[in-house]
């Protein structure tokens, strides 16, 4: 934390999840806080602080030099960081449950909005609750994959499988196993070789098949380890089963849509003609408190 948030007025925090990939949320619409790594891990660590597979700062897109660009798009940017502390260009769970917050906080109604990333403007569909009050789910167009050529092998232990690399704005190898148990304990990275095709580290997800256009993955997370849900992984399994099943919807002139489970949920994800794609599933707040500054050393700085 920098000496632009040197009072010891206590610091405001919410926690939410998307399909149990949870986040620590800090309000700074003005941008005062500078967390540093040390920060987010105290923050994220789920014995000694409030826990979580990763944290989303709130701020105007106008207060942030990365997303200042995208101000006249949209009024918010996602700072999105790993739980190790370390950046990462997107979070598909997270910019979902930073829509929840935005909604929560009564600055979005449900409907359409648009939120900054680091890797660019991510357009979000908050649904209206059901009349017996079950929030709406809340779709976010993630962009369309990239999906470059190269032969990726992901390594665990003494088994190896042939991966794809696929990029949703954040780096993915995904590997068809044909046990989800194969995966191990993933308490490690898994080696993805050759480590050139990743020279910022990747994510890693682990793919199996549960019926016709639904899948079931296991996920470890650059900067996070292994995470009960992953949106970016999600969607780069999605994209990557489907071209394995021959569909391209760029081909085809049809849509297509995979149910994508994870250990904490089900996301569902669709890729249009223009190869956009949506991913829709739940984002819940569970808790809003105060961060202790003396705790977090804003007293000290
Ligand atoms: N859980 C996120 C992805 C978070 C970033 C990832 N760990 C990375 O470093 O790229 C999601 O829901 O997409």
């Amino acid at each position: 934390m920098t000496d632009t948030h040197h009072d010891t007025a206590p610091l405001a925090f919410l926690k939410g999840h998307g399909t149990e990939n949870d986040f620590v949320i800090l309000p700074d619409p003005d941008g005062r806080l500078d967390l540093s790594a040390a920060d987010v891990t105290r923050l994220c660590d789920r014995r000694a602080g409030i826990g979580g597979d990763g944290l989303l700062r709130v701020v105007r897109s106008a207060a942030h030099p990365e997303a200042a660009a995208y101000a006249d798009r949209t009024e918010w940017f996602m700072d999105y960081r790993n739980s190790d502390g370390s950046i990462a260009e997107m979070c598909g769970n997270g910019v979902r449950v930073f829509a929840r917050y935005l909604q929560r906080a009564g600055l979005t109604d449900a409907g359409d909005l648009a939120v900054a990333t680091r890797a660019g403007v991510r357009e979000v569909h908050i649904a209206k609750d059901a009349e017996d009050g079950t929030p709406g789910d809340v779709t976010v167009r993630m962009g369309v994959a990239g999906l470059p050529e190269d032969e990726v092998t992901v390594t665990v232990g003494d088994r190896s499988w042939p991966a794809r690399h696929v990029d949703m704005g954040n780096p993915h190898a995904v590997a068809f196993v044909d046990s989800l148990d194969q995966a191990g304990t993933l308490d490690e990275a898994p080696a993805v070789a050759p480590a050139a095709a990743y020279p910022a580290g990747t994510n890693v997800e682990f793919v199996v098949d549960r019926g016709p256009r639904h899948v079931a993955l296991r996920v470890h997370e650059r900067g996070s380890g292994e995470t009960r849900s992953c949106g970016t992984g999600a969607c780069a399994v999605m994209v990557a089963a489907a071209r394995r099943d021959g569909a391209d919807p760029a081909v085809t002139g049809r849509p297509v849509t995979y149910t994508v489970d994870v250990p904490g949920g089900r996301l569902v994800i669709t890729e249009t003609v223009d190869g956009q794609i949506e991913m829709a599933g739940p984002a819940v707040i569970v808790a809003e408190g105060v961060i202790d500054p003396e705790w977090l050393g804003l007293a000290s700085r």
